[in-house]
């Protein structure tokens, strides 16, 4: 594929954006059921960074399935690719000094772990967003899980579809036994103790 392309060296290189931004660049990359808080979290720690004048820009359900990926559907393969589209698009905002955030179940080890093999070392931050089914469906904020269960919609993640938890998380929180704000402060507090910030 693509034998008549050709690469063209960009003169002003990630580094460059980073230097003048005054702070890294990377993936912060959400996983975990849905109701489980990826976007309350994501969208705090994307707000507390703006607070701080950094670059950052969150991709979620509402920017990437309604229009990049709006062909995609809820079947494995779709959701491999799914991810792998967000994925690039990550790398790209990574290469443009951004820190991006993104808050998709993606339930596929493998899945997350491509994203992660496209970054270097370190600029990929797995955050399990680690609540209990049960409390998941407690919350159903969009009324899903109601219709899961009563199988209205079928492969739905959690109920009959898989979700493979993080192996080796760079963070996981706890979002049914601390607050939004809470959590949102444990991606800061990592982000510094990391300088990314
Ligand atoms: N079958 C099925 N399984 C899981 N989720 C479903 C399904 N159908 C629709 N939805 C809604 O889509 C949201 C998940 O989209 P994602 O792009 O994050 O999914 S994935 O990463 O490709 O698995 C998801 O939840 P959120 O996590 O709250 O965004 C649901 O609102
Ligand atoms: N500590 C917490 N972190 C995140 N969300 C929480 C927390 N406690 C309660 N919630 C609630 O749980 C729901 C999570 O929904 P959402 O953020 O859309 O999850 P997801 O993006 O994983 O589907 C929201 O209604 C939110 O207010």
């Amino acid at each position: 594929m693509g034998s008549n392309l050709t690469w063209h060296d960009a003169s002003l290189q990630v580094d460059h954006y980073r230097k003048r931004n005054g702070h890294h660049s990377g993936v912060i990359w959400f996983t975990g059921l849905s109701g489980s808080g990826k976007s309350s979290v994501a969208n705090r720690v994307n707000e507390k960074l703006y607070e701080k004048h950094l670059q950052s820009y969150l991709l979620d359900g509402d920017n990437v399935r309604h229009g990049l990926n709006q062909d995609l559907g809820f079947a494995t393969q779709d959701r491999e690719e799914n991810i792998r589209r967000i994925g690039e698009v990550a790398k790209l905002f990574t290469d443009s000094g951004t820190i991006v955030l993104t808050a998709f179940i993606s339930p596929y080890q493998e899945d997350r772990d491509r994203v992660r093999n496209l970054l270097p070392e370190g600029d990929f931050i797995e955050v399990f967003i680690d609540c209990p089914l049960a409390e998941c469906e407690k919350r159903d904020p969009k009324g899903l899980y109601e219709k899961a269960r009563s199988g209205e919609i079928k492969g739905f993640t959690g109920i009959d579809a898989p979700y493979e938890a993080p192996t080796s998380p760079e963070l996981v929180l706890h979002t049914h036994e601390r607050d939004i704000e809470t959590c949102a402060n444990q991606v800061i507090d990592y982000l510094e103790e990391k300088g990314w910030v």
